[in-house]
């Protein structure tokens, strides 16, 4: 039986520091938005170094029901597109992959046509309103009744026909995802979009800069008008080969083995050579046993449950603030973190507002009565948590099969550098 497809995982400590080599899989946020933006550019595009996961799956399959040939050898794509999206015959199904459904609800308004926009049962409780309301004060006809997926658009290429340009303000504070979004769609309108983040900014800024860099190796022309604007010329996308960078989230457990087993593990690439947002995690995870009394989380949101579950083994107890978002990710993340490490030690976590606080200490190592991890369906809760099973003994990691929907081979490169994984009966 494969590790991913047994309903437990438990985790044995290793016996020294974990060695070897592993290379992330490629990012997902960057896959999407490659497979996105060459699916509305004329011609063939080859994105290499890609990730095949859930999500990017779905994203595929999506494009696919829209008349995009997408094939695939390896890590390498190969797109190939008449640069529009076509109706699709059905409902476009896209699990829990909130890339996916943000970034193709605004490239479908341009779709002459009838679309709908579901997930699954977790999908379903993620918010989607704040870019329905934006796609709605263009003029397209949008609806959410939850304010979450499904979402129902009417897409309409002529909307914007005989305007000299037009304005749409989006609050991005829930999710960054949905500035991306209206960011990536808007080179299909025929005329300059003006794109601008209203409400209290952006939870990750990071993921807006990864969008403009992917936008413009497609050819877009974005200028920025100031810190929350961009200007967005009507020139579509040309096709383009793109290599996609080792997905940095990812590559926060990696780091992680190698702090927390006192290791060295070669993922190929260094921190400061990625462009994704949680690369900045590693500035933290190096400081380990001594990370800093506080760490802010907003920036990098994905990579605070590998931090959070590595504070408990930390010299001094860890406060992460700016967690608001991570409470409408794949789960309510901080309560998730806060509720499993309470499971592993009564006391360890507690939740104050949107914080988190961990009260770590070295002496968590020797805990060792067996604890079930429960991952409520979150790759990110799965993963981290088989970071605590590095230092002490009995962590046990049910549904490990979730890591699927970005990391479908974690367990694998965590057996190769030499971690026994129990299937307990
Ligand atoms: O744009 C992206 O690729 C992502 C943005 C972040 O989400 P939010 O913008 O919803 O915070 C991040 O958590 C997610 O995993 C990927
Ligand atoms: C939040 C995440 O995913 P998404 O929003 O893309 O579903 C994640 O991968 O941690």
């Amino acid at each position: 039986m494969s590790a991913a497809s047994t309903d437990m995982l438990e985790i044995v400590p290793p016996a020294g520091p974990l060695r070897g080599a592993v290379t992330p899989p490629g990012s997902k946020s960057i896959t999407n938005r490659a497979l996105l933006v060459a699916a509305l550019a004329k011609g063939e595009s080859v994105l290499t170094g890609g990730l095949t996961s859930d999500d990017t799956r779905y994203m595929a399959e999506a494009l696919r029901a829209m008349g995009v040939a997408i094939e695939q050898d390896g890590t390498t794509f190969m797109v190939a597109s008449s640069g529009r999206l076509a109706q699709p015959e059905k409902p476009l199904f896209l699990g829990n992959a909130g890339t996916a459904v943000r970034f193709l609800t605004a490239a479908c308004a341009f779709i002459d046509g009838h679309v709908v926009l579901d997930g699954d049962e977790h999908m379903r409780k993620r918010p989607i309103k704040p870019l329905v309301a934006a796609l709605n004060s263009l003029g397209i006809d949008a609806r959410s009744e939850t304010g979450c997926p499904p979402v129902e658009l009417f897409g309409n290429p002529k909307a914007f026909e005989g305007k000299d340009h037009i304005v749409v303000e989006i609050d991005g504070s829930l999710s960054s995802q949905y500035v991306s979004a209206l960011l990536m769609a808007a080179p299909q309108a025929p005329v300059p979009v003006l794109v601008r983040v209203a409400g209290d900014g952006i939870g990750s800024r990071g993921y807006i800069d990864i969008t403009l860099e992917t936008m413009r190796a497609f050819g877009a022309a974005v200028h920025q008008e100031d810190a929350l604007a961009w200007r967005i010329e009507p020139t579509g996308y040309k096709a383009a080969n793109y290599a996609i960078e080792p997905d940095a989230s990812a590559a926060t457990y990696l780091w992680a083995w190698e702090k927390l087993t006192g290791g060295a593990i070669d993922i190929g690439i260094r921190p400061e050579e990625m462009s994704q947002p949680d690369a900045v995690a590693y500035e933290f995870i190096k400081q380990f046993p001594h990370l800093p009394a506080e760490i802010a989380g907003a920036q990098m949101q994905d990579a605070i449950p590998t931090l959070a579950v590595m504070a408990m083994f930390n010299a001094t107890p860890v406060r992460f603030t700016g967690l608001s978002n991570l409470r409408v990710k794949e789960c309510d993340r901080v309560s998730a973190l806060s509720t499993e490490l309470n499971k592993i030690l009564p006391g360890l976590a507690r939740e104050e507002g949107d914080d988190l606080i961990v009260n770590g200490s070295p002496d968590h190592a020797n805990l060792k009565k067996p604890v079930e991890i429960f991952t409520y369906a979150d790759h990110r809760i799965a993963m981290s948590f088989a970071l605590a099973g590095l230092c002490r003994e009995g962590i046990r990691i049910l549904d490990p099969g979730c890591v699927a929907k970005t990391y479908p081979n974690y367990w694998r490169d965590l057996a190769s550098v030499g971690v026994e994984l129990k299937t307990p009966s």
